[in-house]
């Protein structure tokens, strides 16, 4: 080191090199503007160079170590949310699990989730496609799948705009109101028998999308036995969704699909595809006839799209089918398990269920049934819906998101690629944000100014950014108007036992033991109930 330090001081005092810039100031004007210019940019791309270097050298988010080649993969509890949500406890919001060959980082803080889903959006904006899904969703051609980008832009533009906006919720309100009806009186035809009430919703929530879908195109008997088959599908393969597949943490070994989920997503998928095959011919048929047979539906407009769309971004067929699939396997289980939790909880506090009752009294009344219209008028089991996303958000893991680039969160240094977790569920369990967390406490959110439009991320049970849940506006009908009509129309009580609150993970979270309860008639007019 000597010598370099006695040479730059031997320079910078040197007579030479006074005289030389002396003599070149007097002599060169350019010369000398160049080299400051010169001298200062080299400033400049020294500082840059050092910053991003800096930034490279960001460390990786704390994790535990894991076994050489599995990574942490032999220790995954199948429980992830709470899993993660216990790790948290120990490595911090942000923490990283090397999962076979994929890295996994799980977040678990309003602050890190708005630099995840608000600051850098466009770059989390991305799924990383689990092999099952992309078995499920032709491809990965639905909403949920398809990367950010003008694909994804167009289907959720038809689905948002068109199928899913107030607007077209509201015009198709005579669908939900006969679809419930329906279901008040099968209930009232069970009344004093147990019921299976996530079984109950699921098929009521199924027939409004199915018909919204294709109402005008199926109709009598078929409708029924679809319905059954439907929920077989969809619950087999939301469970396929949430398995970890070693075919998702080795890529090499992908074509082996040696737990063979790869091969039964397909069996149910090629199911899903028979029917929606024999539902597009009917309704093609029908077009060709020259009739509409018997009311629009959003296929007929599906159809039109297709031969139709914009060239630069084709609507093909396959996008149609991917949409289909999205609409009846995203819509149903998350709002009919939002239903029974809600169901669950409410009989669980007996003072929940009589403020739930007496309001509905005061608003509907009991010589009356519940229209959509009462729901605005229903603060307080607005409040138990909300209360209940937050204690159980159906998919307590978000989809999970992926950057396009590395990136850094939190000051550390997150790879293109990875899996990203947002553990919604244990942000609204986090006993620094929420007083008595565990407590099933509607009233906090009369107090409180907690809403889900994904600008809030201490709660956010549909999201945020970009990829916020395309269907909330369907979702808050539904189960409103589900639980209202439950709850006016019958009187429940359990069976026997103890109630078990406990929950299932799976990509949407359901309750473990399926909530049975008995209906006993509330309405003093049974022509109400025809
Ligand atoms: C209580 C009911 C529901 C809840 C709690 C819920 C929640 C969510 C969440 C958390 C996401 C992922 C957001 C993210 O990746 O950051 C999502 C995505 C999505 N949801 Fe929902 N959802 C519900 C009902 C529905 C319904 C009824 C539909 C449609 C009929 C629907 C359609 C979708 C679609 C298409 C996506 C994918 C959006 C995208 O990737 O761009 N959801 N939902």
């Amino acid at each position: 080191m000597k010598p370099i330090s006695d040479f730059l001081r031997k320079l910078t005092s040197s007579r030479e090199w006074s005289l030389w810039w002396e003599s070149s100031n007097s002599s060169d004007e350019l010369t000398r503007v160049t080299l400051a210019l010169a001298l200062i940019f080299l400033a400049i791309y020294w500082c840059a160079w050092v910053f991003i270097k800096k930034q490279g050298a960001a460390p990786p988010p704390p994790g535990p170590r894991g076994l050489p080649l599995l990574g942490h993969l032999p220790f995954l509890d199948p429980e992830l949310h709470s899993y993660f949500a216990d790790l948290a406890r120990i490595y911090g919001p942000i923490l990283q699990l090397r999962l076979g060959s994929k890295v996994g980082v799980v977040v678990s803080s309003p602050a890190l989730t708005r630099e995840v889903l608000k600051d850098q959006d466009v770059t989390f904006a991305n799924r990383d496609v689990p092999e099952a899904a992309l078995e499920a969703a032709y491809g990965g051609s639905d909403i949920v799948w398809t990367p950010y980008g003008p694909e994804w832009r167009m289907l959720r533009k038809v689905c948002v705009r068109e199928m899913l906006s107030s607007t077209t919720l509201d015009s198709v309100y005579a669908l939900r109101h006969r679809e419930i009806r329906q279901t008040v009186s099968h209930l009232y035809s069970q009344a004093g028998l147990p019921v299976n009430i996530g079984e109950q919703t699921f098929l009521t929530v199924l027939n409004v999308i199915t018909s919204m879908l294709w109402g005008g195109t199926v109709k009598g008997e078929e409708r029924t036995s679809l319905g059954a088959e439907f929920r077989q599908v969809v619950t087999e393969m939301t469970e396929l969704l949430g398995k970890p597949n070693i075919s998702d943490f080795y890529s090499s070994l992908a074509r082996f699909d040696l737990q063979g989920i790869k091969k039964q997503m397909k069996g149910l998928a090629l199911r899903f595809d028979g029917i929606f095959n024999s539902i597009i011919e009917q309704r093609m048929e029908m077009d060709k006839e020259g009739g509409n047979g018997g009311g629009k539906d959003f296929l007929q407009y599906l159809l039109k799209l297709k031969d139709e769309g914009d060239s630069k971004t084709p609507f093909t067929m396959t996008h149609l089918k991917a949409l289909l699939m999205d609409m009846v396997v995203g819509g149903t289980d998350t709002t009919s398990n939002t239903v029974e939790f809600a169901m669950a909880e409410i009989m669980n506090k007996p003072e929940v269920m009589k403020k739930v009752e007496q309001e509905l009294e005061a608003v509907v009344g009991k010589d009356n049934m519940v229209e959509e219209s009462h729901i605005q008028k229903l603060p307080y089991l607005y409040a138990v819906m909300k209360e209940t996303l937050r204690l159980h958000p159906a998919l307590p893991l978000l989809v999970p998101h992926c950057p396009s680039e590395p990136c850094i969160v939190g000051g550390f240094s997150i790879p293109k690629g990875a899996r990203v977790f947002v553990n919604v569920w244990a942000i609204h369990r986090d006993p620094s944000i929420w007083k008595n967390p565990m407590e099933f406490d509607p009233e906090r959110f009369l107090r409180g100014a907690w809403d889900y439009s994904g600008n809030d991320f201490s709660y956010f049970p549909f999201g945020s950014g970009r990829r916020i849940c395309a269907g909330i506006a369907m979702a808050e009908r539904m189960t409103m108007f589900s639980l209202a009509t439950l709850l006016h129309s019958f009187h429940w009580k359990l069976p026997e036992g103890k109630l078990d609150l406990s929950e299932k993970f799976g990509i949407v979270l359901k309750k473990k033991v399926p909530l049975v309860a008995i209906p006993t008639p509330r309405l003093s007019d049974a022509a109400l109930y025809k």
